[in-house]
């Protein structure tokens, strides 16, 4: 999914007009550019080396990273829908860098999206790199098409889940997951 940037450009041009701005005012003039070294940087965003470790091999309780920050962009209009990612995963016998994490979040949201799509993509590609006996996955996320346009309801948040493995078979695991990100009520 590379970025045409002549394209883009050409594009960021022909919308500006489209929408009535003339795309040679000062202020302008370098948006197309801009727009387009924006794409390319998160395009290379969505590739990185998911490094594992084995060496700690003997660590089998649950690692939660939470409260990530997350900002992707809506499929049907373009704009942002930003908050917050929480995830955990339960290893078995691998574990990766923290960071891998936070740059799994990063790669699946810098792109097009719906929320529940996003959720999913985190927690298969999870599963499919470390291998764990299980992982959970939580967005909570405001969409600005729906804040400063069309319903107009700012404020609200949509809550994702995507439960995989041990998280989804055993409760108690389950339970110890949603305590730890505060969505317990036990
Ligand atoms: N399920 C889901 N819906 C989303 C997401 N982001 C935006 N939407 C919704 O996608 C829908 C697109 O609906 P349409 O009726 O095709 O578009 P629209 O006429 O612009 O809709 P309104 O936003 O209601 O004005 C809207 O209801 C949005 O709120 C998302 O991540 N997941
Ligand atoms: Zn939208």
């Amino acid at each position: 999914m590379a970025v045409d940037k002549e394209k883009l450009k050409q594009a960021i041009r022909l919308f500006l007009e489209a929408i009535g701005e003339d795309p040679d005012r000062e202020g302008l003039k370098e948006t197309p550019e801009r727009v387009a070294r924006m794409w390319e940087e998160f395009d290379r965003q969505r590739s990185f080396d998911f490094k594992l470790f084995e060496e700690f091999g003997d660590y089998n309780e649950m690692v939660l990273v939470k409260d990530i920050n997350i900002y992707s962009l809506c499929e049907h209009h373009l704009l942002p829908f930003f908050g917050k990612a929480h995830i955990a995963y339960i290893p078995n016998g691998i574990v990766c860098g923290l960071s891998k994490l936070v740059r799994t979040v990063r790669a699946f949201a810098l792109r097009p999206q719906v929320q529940e799509r996003l959720t999913n993509q985190i927690a298969d590609f999870l599963m499919e790199q470390l291998k764990p006996k299980g992982v959970a996955v939580v967005l909570e996320m405001e969409h600005l098409c729906m804040s400063m346009r069309g319903v107009m309801s700012p404020g609200h948040i949509t809550t994702t889940s995507a439960l995989r493995g041990i998280f989804l078979s055993d409760l108690r695991t389950r339970e110890e997951f949603l305590k730890l990100i505060g969505k317990s009520n036990q």
